[in-house]
């Protein structure tokens, strides 16, 4: 089984370009899904939720989105995501229809997760979004919390953007979160969505359990996907490029506790 979804790049309607379609048709992930779109300006895309709630994030261009009986008008706040600004992110509950009207060339990535339980329509704007800057020596990354699991907003679905950059670790020390352990640690599968500045670099990202039954290491280029069905998932980033992930969470419960790998927590540690 592999764990790299390379892009992909199919026209499924004028101007609207699938690059990531990811989900349980084609993966072993039961709590996540995920699409990346890329549109034209002035084209559009809609989509009638089943029983799964969506976060659409607008990584890049400006959208105008509607959900449900709602409608935000030319959200987005970057033409790259390596512009490092907050974007604006909308929630959409279980079963509801949405349509996607790109105002210029655009980016937007829908994340899923299944459930029947509604939570109301809501634009998540950029700057409400909590911003960390983690790690020292060469795991320097910065995160940007979209849907973290302090904001009530959903059932199920967890979103933050990591950047990672040129020669640092991110997603580092290793950790997992694939053992449902209250309150020690949560059972949450994840999906990363990876960009490459420039664009024709690349990380390595290793996903392992402890057991190593599962082990693979990859190299990873932009707008691929790596999907964490469960184990310990670091990043590296080589020298001259900068790394952006988005990831998705999601599991049982919607809280992000997570287990560091023992033999390298003396990472955190360092003086
Ligand atoms: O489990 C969460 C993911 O691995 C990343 O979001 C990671 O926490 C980002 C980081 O701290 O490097």
């Amino acid at each position: 089984m592999s764990l790299l979804y390379p892009k992909q790049n199919q026209e499924i309607q004028p101007g609207v370009h699938l690059i990531q379609d990811v989900n349980a048709t084609n993966s072993p992930m039961k709590y996540t899904a995920v699409k990346v779109l890329e549109l034209d300006a002035q084209r559009s895309f809609a989509e009638t939720l089943g029983n799964f709630e969506a976060g659409i994030v607008i990584l890049a261009g400006k959208v105008t989105v509607t959900a449900g009986d709602q409608r935000f008008e030319g959200i987005g706040q970057r033409q790259s995501v390596f512009d490092k600004i907050p974007t604006d992110s909308v929630y959409v509950g279980t079963g509801l229809s949405f349509k996607l009207a790109a105002q210029t060339t655009a980016k937007v990535l829908i994340a899923y997760s299944p459930t029947t339980t509604s939570f109301p329509v809501r634009l998540i704007k950029g700057d409400i979004h909590q911003i960390e800057h983690r790690g020292r020596y060469q795991n320097k990354r910065l995160v940007q919390n979209i849907l973290p699991d302090d904001l009530p907003f959903a059932d199920k679905l967890l979103l933050v953007e990591v950047y990672t950059d040129s020669g640092n670790w991110s997603s580092y020390p290793p950790h997992r979160h694939d053992h449902d352990n209250l309150p020690t640690e949560s059972l949450l599968e994840e999906i990363y969505y990876h960009e490459m500045q420039p664009k024709q670099g690349f990380v390595f990202q290793r996903v392992y359990t402890d057991d190593l039954s599962l082990n693979e290491t990859m190299a990873v280029q932009n707008q691929d996907v790596v999907i964490v069905p469960k184990g310990y998932h670091p990043v590296g980033v080589p020298d001259g490029y900068d790394s952006y992930y988005l990831n998705i969470m999601a599991g049982p419960i919607r809280v992000w506790h997570f287990h560091n790998a023992p033999e390298h927590a003396w990472i955190i540690d360092r003086k």
